[in-house]
């Protein structure tokens, strides 16, 4: 047994799954999860010292790469002035700031430690801001692992076969209504028969949990319009899209103001935060000010907020999204190219530093298309590559990140292996 391998039989023993997040089981694919011991830049190191080209970014945070020098440095900064407190400290103010100024949707903003905590927040306050139950959520969509939206979900329920989660209670899960992602038709037809009773919609606006699908134009206008003309909260869940695909996150992109927005991975620079805020008169609603309860020991943790503060900086920088965006679709270009080349049925996307890939004639639009998609390749393929040094999320319901630290060599090597493994497959 190599290093992982008894790395893993040993974590099964106290351990559930062996894994500290379904997902890092490899459930769907098989085989051993690496257990990794460090990361630098663009690669992680596994336990019997094999370099892998990372694509998985843990699980989307590290934008800048893995230890970035001036993130390692306000990070160790931070911790010698102190852990936690608990209490209110100045750089927590600062990081509001920012994302208040780089989001305009954000008008005030809640700090917490996780997209869940985010997630769950957001909607607890829509719905003690209307006064309503009802929640929209899409198939295929994660919003964390907070009971109501574990309701036909992505992520590691779909890659363990199972979208709704046992011990759920019916009473919760009935006040989440789950409808086709992209489907304006199916949107427009529940709200008319029950929108006075929509508390909010909540999604994904690119959709990374099942893989990767990016809301139509005329999905986003129907999901704004609806909300604004019944009086339900819009909520953009941007926990993996937000500073990822753009510095106005995917709702810069299509030009809309959600009413709240869930933030998460990239604002933490690779540290356990995460945040939601919005519109003031919603957010006024949170105690102390208002009856709707939220809180955290942990919350504005003064490291954690220390690499967000660090992060969020370095990709305000000119020209950064620009960059990451040219060395996304590089890599994206190139496995097209090979996969024509070799016969192979593919599809792929990108925006920003975000990235799906299909093993599909089309880009899917929808939860029903990425099911169609031709997951055994997924599995042969995530092997093919794994085997050959290149870390690509181990789940056909996954998007995959390049960060700033991926090179134009780190892209040239991935293809070279590509190739290499299109053909094995193919
Ligand atoms: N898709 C999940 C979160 O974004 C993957 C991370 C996890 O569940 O551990």
């Amino acid at each position: 047994m190599n290093q992982n391998q008894q790395l893993f039989a040993a974590a099964q023993k106290h351990i559930p799954g062996g894994v500290n997040s379904p997902v890092r089981a490899f459930g769907s694919v098989g085989g051993t999860p690496r257990f990794f011991k460090k990361g630098l830049g663009a690669y992680v190191w596994d336990a019997d010292d094999q370099r892998y080209i990372d694509y998985v970014g843990s699980w989307g945070p590290l934008i800048l790469g893995h230890t970035h020098p001036d993130v390692l440095e306000a990070v160790i900064n931070a911790a010698k002035n102190g852990m936690s407190f608990g209490a209110p400290t100045a750089a927590e103010v600062e990081l509001a700031d920012l994302i208040c100024k780089m989001l305009p949707s954000i008008e005030q903003v809640r700090l917490v430690s996780s997209g869940t905590e985010a997630t769950m927040s957001a909607i607890r306050l829509a719905r003690g801001f209307t006064g309503r139950d009802k929640l929209v959520k899409f198939e295929g969509c994660y919003h964390g692992h907070a009971d109501s939206l574990l309701v036909k979900a992505g992520s590691g329920l779909l890659t363990f076969g199972n979208p709704s989660s046992a011990g759920v209670p019916a009473s919760v899960a009935a006040d989440t209504l789950v409808l086709p992602y992209n489907d304006v038709a199916a949107l427009e037809a529940l709200f008319a028969e029950i929108g006075e009773q929509i508390a909010a919609i909540i999604v994904e606006p690119i959709a990374g949990n099942m893989n990767m699908v990016q809301a139509s134009a005329e999905f986003v206008q129907a999901m704004r319009k609806l909300t604004e003309n019944y009086g339900s909260v819009l909520i953009y869940d941007e926990v993996m899209t937000g500073f990822r695909v753009g510095l106005q996150c995917t709702q810069g992109l299509h030009g809309i103001k959600p009413d709240l927005t869930c933030l998460g991975k990239v604002v933490g620079g690779g540290m356990p935060l995460a945040a939601f805020g919005g519109r003031n008169d919603i957010m006024a609603k949170l105690a102390p000010l208002g009856p709707v309860y939220q809180a955290g020991t942990l919350s504005g943790n003064p490291v954690a907020v220390a690499a967000g503060l660090a992060t969020l900086k370095l990709i305000s920088e000119y020209g950064f999204f620009n960059q990451l965006s040219i060395q996304t679709k590089k890599l994206c270009d190139g496995l097209i190219q090979i996969a024509k080349e070799t016969n192979t049925i593919f599809s792929t996307q990108s925006v920003g530093g975000m990235f799906g890939f299909y093993f599909s004639k089309n880009i899917p639009q929808s939860f029903a298309d990425v099911m169609n998609s031709d997951r055994t390749k997924f599995n042969s393929f995530f092997h093919g590559m794994l085997n050959k040094g290149i870390y690509l999320a181990p789940s056909a319901f996954e998007a995959g990140f390049v960060s700033a630290a991926h090179s134009d060599q780190d892209i040239i090597d991935t293809l070279e292996v590509a190739r290499l493994v299109f053909l094995e497959i193919s």
